[in-house]
């Protein structure tokens, strides 16, 4: 049984935690972002996809894993794609690992920097625990200001398939996305989404779980207060033109991305908000 374990290490250069719960389950969280890189469930595959090109830099976003899009998804506002917290160095809260887990909390308040970007004040705490098959991912956001906070939010995860073409994720039979290329609303009428071209689909009000099957392998994937989900995947033109992507790549990934979008979350004065994305692996 491997010992237990929630350790400072480097990774390509930046601080991060490296967690491993006795049952052999092992992640890797960066400071840069509260960025997860890895998750090994027991067993030991990796299920999340990371590239080969990505940057580790300073206020630079990491290609792969699971940035956090704060306090703005996409493009849907003023502020840079995705937000400004998946590139700024967050600070480690606890890190530890118990008898059948492993977990870290990371935090972000906001300063002078994100004050001049956004002129709000807030406190956002992610946390990831591990156990077994399983990934659990929250953040937690409190308005610690005077003013009501409004803001949209998504786990951006890349989650890495051994052919995406033939990837198959179940359970959105029926539902109703807006496809993000063309701004039109459409109900989805296949059994299962599966990828063949540039996709990028932002589905509301999703039922959970979801399940992708890839290969001889599946994932269930469970969103909690987070009630959008996007599923994105460049395919090869648009992959040949994002800097950080091997020119292959979208064949190795699709993102499945848990995010509160369609209905910006209004946070009024010292309340909180959380949200969740759980995966586990089958
Ligand atoms: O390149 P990034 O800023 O990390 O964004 C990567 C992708 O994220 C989302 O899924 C958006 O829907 C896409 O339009 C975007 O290209």
């Amino acid at each position: 049984m491997p010992a237990p374990l929630a350790q400072d290490i480097d990774y390509h250069g930046l601080p991060a935690i490296h967690l491993r719960a006795p049952d052999g389950a092992e992640a890797i969280i960066l400071l840069h972002g509260a960025h997860l890189v890895s998750w090994k469930p027991a067993g030991g595959e990796e299920r999340l996809y990371m590239s080969e090109k990505a940057l580790f830099e300073d206020g630079k976003p990491v290609r792969g894993g699971v940035p956090i899009c704060f306090p703005q998804f996409g493009k849907t506002g003023p502020l840079p794609q995705h937000g400004f917290v998946r590139d700024r160095s967050w600070e480690k809260v606890s890190a530890r690992a118990g008898d059948d887990f492993a977990m870290a909390v990371l935090r972000l308040t906001d300063s002078e920097a994100t004050r001049a970007l956004w002129p709000h004040a807030f406190k956002i705490e992610f946390s990831v625990a591990i156990t077994a098959s399983r990934l659990d991912m929250e953040l937690e956001v409190e308005n610690t200001g005077e003013a009501p906070l409004r803001f949209t939010a998504a786990l951006h995860t890349y989650i890495r398939v051994k052919e995406a073409e033939e990837a198959h994720l179940e359970g959105l039979r029926g539902q109703q996305y807006r496809d993000l290329l063309t701004g039109q609303m459409h109900s989805d009428s296949g059994t299962f989404v599966a990828i063949d071209r540039e996709t990028t689909r932002q589905y509301l009000a999703t039922e959970n779980p979801l399940l992708l099957r890839d290969d001889r392998r599946a994932l269930g994937i469970n969103a909690e207060n987070m009630p959008d989900t996007v599923v994105w995947n460049p395919w090869e033109a648009t992959c040949a033109t994002i800097a950080d992507l091997p020119p292959s790549a979208f064949r190795r990934f699709l993102c499945v991305e848990a995010g509160a979008i369609e209905s910006p979350v209004e946070l009024p004065a010292g309340e909180g908000w959380w949200g969740r994305q759980s995966l586990v692996a089958m």
